[in-house]
């Protein structure tokens, strides 16, 4: 929220980045054990503007308080619970417990541990490291109003068919042939708001959100590869990225938006010949030169029409 101070507009905010944090769960038992790896960020917007007018701190959160609330609301959460979950319950904390405080955002990356199988069976406390990352944000205000957006980072696909691109713009500056037969490979980074409003009114099965977040991804990664049979065919990364959108809000009625990002990662075909030998490899849909940069970049926001996103 803007503020006038000494004739200009002013806006503040202050929190800790980057606060890392696992917590293990024993059973009754002591066994299976399950755990998370989080990394969290909290940012308050706050009534403390003296702290940069005045010399006054008397209304500062201190960012090392911040940190420290991290590890004592993860000592108390007796039960595994979401990054979600856990972004809202630091949300709800920092705006009930300081006066100051009117919004939280708080940002949870969660780190892709997953229980290890051994000869079929899953270990008790046995993990190791996935790929993708599973991202949470929960913007809370003291009214308890809440914008709830998780999402995927990392999330790598690839085809090595059914993909193509043509009936693009031509001109003098053109090289790239048209083709119906390419490789199509991408990085999803994805994140989606759900519909939730307030911090009262998200439901109340436990690991709701864990289990929203797989749905999700299976969803995106399923329609990117379409049957296992055939595939689908894909007329450029902007209509897969569509139907990848498209096909998350047709699921998920408590999901208002998604935003896709999806950079076209170009596995370039190989040709070589010298001037001596003439042609010493020639493609075939076989050889590529995978590169990492430059790449496509391609994103896009689906809402539905009564999304405030
Ligand atoms: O799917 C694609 N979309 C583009 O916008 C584009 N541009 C390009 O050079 N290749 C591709 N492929």
């Amino acid at each position: 929220m803007a503020k006038e101070m000494d004739g200009f507009n002013f806006e503040q905010r202050h929190g800790k980045a980057r606060v890392r944090v696992g917590r293990v769960w024993r059973s009754k038992d002591g066994r299976p054990h399950s755990m998370v790896e989080w990394n969290v960020n909290i940012s308050l917007l706050s009534n403390c503007t003296g702290a940069y007018v005045r010399d006054d701190n008397s209304d500062i959160v201190a960012t090392d308080t911040m940190k420290n609330t991290v590890y004592v609301k993860a000592k108390e959460c007796s039960e595994q619970l979401s990054a979600e979950e856990f972004a809202i319950l630091l949300g709800k904390h920092f705006t009930s417990f300081y006066a100051q405080v009117f919004t939280a955002i708080i940002k949870v990356v969660e780190k892709p541990w997953e229980r290890v199988s051994v000869n079929g069976q899953a270990h008790e406390h046995g993990f190791k490291l996935g790929s993708e990352k599973h991202t949470a944000e929960a913007i809370v205000q003291k009214s308890g109003i809440l914008q709830l957006t998780s999402g995927i980072e990392g999330l790598s696909l690839l085809k090595t068919t059914k993909s193509g691109f043509e009936g693009f713009i031509r001109d003098k500056y053109t090289a790239l042939p048209e083709t119906r037969e390419r490789m199509l490979a991408t990085e999803v980074t994805a994140s989606w708001r759900y519909s939730y409003e307030s911090v009262s009114s998200i439901p109340e099965k436990p690991l709701y959100f864990n289990e929203c977040f797989l749905n999700v991804k299976k969803v995106l990664a399923d329609t990117f590869f379409g049957p296992p049979d055939g595939g689908v065919y894909s007329a450029s990364v902007q209509s897969t990225l569509f139907h990848m959108a498209k096909a998350v809000l047709s699921r998920f009625t408590d999901i208002s938006s998604v935003q896709l990002k999806m950079p076209n990662i170009h596995f370039l075909p190989v040709n070589i010949s010298s001037k001596d030998i003439g042609v010493i490899v020639k493609f075939n849909d076989d050889v590529y030169l995978p590169t990492d940069e430059p790449h496509g970049s391609i994103e896009a926001t689906l809402s539905r029409f009564w999304s405030k996103m």
